[in-house]
């Protein structure tokens, strides 16, 4: 059988100097870690990931300099790239240097447009502040405090990119829809395309916005998807047509899909993305929206000038951007891009699935250890991983299998989720839904034979075009008026489509799912299955996050306190260079 290093080791094989093959063994081990690029100055840490054969060439590294392979000078076509003491494959080197040459690009366009725009926002004022006038069921004391969501709404339509970061319930959703409604006021003829990096996060971004006259699309559809080529219809040649492109989910984007994107990005076109830079990243290769987040150490800092046109719109001083987050002008291209919504309108940060988990990403063992111990309504710590709790979860499948209409069936199936952190073993998913399936069956509530049993809940593993079925779709499966067995799936807003099961042929059932495939979707309620050994270095801080924010109102979470105070400590630093490299832009 080959295993994963022998990926690595056949990689390394490939190139004859004995100087290179290590770092090209360690540069592919990075890549399926999802680093872009290898960090040379720890050797320590390098000569730990080694097989014991490259044991000690670590220390050659100087040697990399000389490398015929290695180029060291951006635009240089050799297949390694060694830059700012980091080495790429140049193909992650071109991803990152494309991101960064188009943030660029970005800057200098708005320059051009900006005196135009602060122009054309002035006589909205009357309507941006009843827009954003706070709500009466506003969380009390959100009035008194720097209006974020404001704050972003103008700055996205001041700049041609806008970053929004903001946890569970912060308001991205809603400061979408004012931005479209300021925007539009601007220009009835607005163009406007909304995308995500899923059809699950596309489709939930439908529900959301309902009120949006677009319907969201998959980022792949949006640029244009060429069947078997890694190029899309749009790029900087062919830009998309669009006055605005908005993003969801920004965070589940890999840094090849990123630099496509914002390479389709025109000078007339602004493009705003959202996503919760706390969350896990991409499954494939760079953290890109965490790592611009963190590009300039803080967030939510804006230059004299730019704070005082946003306050003059926002005109109540108790809403305005205070002197705190007013700093010297920067040449930081992301500079005035990047905003924090801080507040959570869904969750407060005293208690339940908002305190815990901020208590996550903050490494707050004190708070973790009090939810251990003491549950709350929102948030029960199962650390005996309690059949009864088990059975009393799996008890809510009842409720879409007992639903007769398909389409309230599916949004029922869709309320609850077993989450798991791993796949194999007791506390996986393949044996959970195992679990799950025989416990439903003693009920006598489903008949499961391993094919397409009646209200299975299937979830789809892999893109099918042609039946237009997208990874991480979810539905069950029914009888349709004639007594044949098929799959039926949510379809836009409203609507239902039944498929054939013989159309799917990646699909298994869903019952319980990975927190990674979790990723862009939302249940009432999750019961979250941690493996019991501490040691598993999946378990990190961003997942653990990720899975209680997928909650809307409950979280059971089994685990042993030691697992879950371990995850909180580990988190996931994927290396890119893209923070030191914003000086040469
Ligand atoms: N400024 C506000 N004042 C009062 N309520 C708000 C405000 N902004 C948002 N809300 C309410 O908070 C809830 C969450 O808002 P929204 O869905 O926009 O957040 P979100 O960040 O998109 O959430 P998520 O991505 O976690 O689903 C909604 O019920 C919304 O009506």
């Amino acid at each position: 059988m080959r295993t994963t290093n022998d990926v690595h080791q056949q990689f390394a094989s490939f190139f004859k100097s004995e100087t290179l093959q290590p770092f090209a063994y360690l540069v592919s081990k990075k890549l399926s870690e999802g680093h872009i690029c290898l960090p040379l100055d720890d050797a320590g840490v390098l000569n730990e990931e080694l097989p014991a054969h490259y044991k000690g060439f670590i220390e050659k590294r100087e040697r990399l300099k000389t490398e015929p392979l290695v180029g060291t000078v951006p635009g240089e076509r050799q297949p390694f790239i060694l830059y700012n003491n980091c080495l790429y494959l140049q193909r992650y080197f071109a991803y990152e240097s494309l991101v960064l040459e188009r943030i660029s690009d970005f800057g200098k366009t708005e320059e051009t447009r900006l005196a135009e725009r602060m122009e054309s926002l002035h006589p909205l004022t009357g309507f941006i502040r009843e827009l954003f006038a706070p709500k009466e069921t506003a969380a009390s004391g959100a009035d008194s405090r720097t209006d974020w969501q404001m704050v972003a709404a103008l700055n996205a339509v001041l700049n041609n990119l806008t970053i929004i970061t903001g946890g569970p319930g912060t308001g991205k959703t809603s400061t979408v829809a004012k931005i479209l409604a300021v925007l539009y006021c601007m220009n009835p003829a607005l163009r406007v395309a909304l995308a995500a990096p899923t059809g699950k996060a596309a489709a939930r971004m439908g529900e959301s916005l309902k009120s949006a006259s677009v319907k969201p699309s998959t980022i792949h559809r949006l640029l244009g998807f060429v069947p078997d080529s890694t190029y899309f219809e749009h790029h900087r040649s062919n830009p998309l047509n669009y006055d605005v492109v908005i993003v969801d989910e920004a965070s589940m984007i890999d840094v090849s899909l990123f630099a496509k994107l914002l390479d389709a990005i025109g000078p007339d076109t602004r493009l705003v993305l959202l996503g919760d830079k706390d969350q896990l990243a991409s499954v494939e290769a760079g953290s890109l929206f965490g790592d611009l987040c963190q590009a300039q150490g803080q967030l939510n800092l804006f230059g004299r000038e730019r704070a005082a046109f946003i306050n003059s719109l926002i005109g109540d001083p108790s809403r305005a951007i205070d002197e705190g987050s007013v700093v010297t002008e920067s040449e930081h291209p992301l500079f005035q891009h990047i905003i924090e919504l801080r507040h959570s309108h869904r969750f407060s940060g005293e208690e339940g699935i908002g305190r815990f988990s901020k208590a996550i990403i903050a490494r707050d063992k004190q708070t973790l250890n009090d939810f251990i111990v003491s549950s709350d309504a929102q948030v029960l710590v199962d650390t005996a991983y309690s059949r009864p709790l088990f059975e009393e979860f799996a008890d809510g499948y009842a409720e879409f299998i007992r639903e007769q209409d398909i389409r309230l069936a599916l949004q029922k199936m869709n309320r609850l989720r077993v989450l798991c952190a791993v796949r194999e073993g007791e506390h996986g998913v393949y044996q959970l839904n195992r679990r799950i399936e025989k416990y439903l069956q003693q009920k006598k509530l489903i008949r499961a034979n391993g094919g397409f049993y009646e209200n299975r809940p299937v979830i789809v593993t892999g893109n099918n075009y042609t039946v237009g079925l997208y990874n991480g779709d979810t539905g069950i499966v029914r009888a349709d008026e004639k007594g044949t067995l098929k799959v039926w799936f949510e379809d836009g807003v409203e609507g239902i489509k039944p498929v054939i099961p013989g159309y799917i042929s990646q699909a298994e059932t869903v019952f319980a799912m990975t927190i990674h495939k979790s990723q862009g979707s939302e249940f009432d309620r999750v019961l979250i299955v941690l493996p019991d050994s501490e040691s598993n270095a999946i378990l990190t801080s961003e997942l653990l996050y990720t899975a209680v924010t997928r909650a809307r109102s409950k979280v059971f979470l089994q685990g042993s306190a030691s697992v879950i105070l371990q995850a909180s400590d580990r988190f996931v630093k994927r290396a890119s260079g893209i923070a030191d490299r914003f000086s040469d832009y």
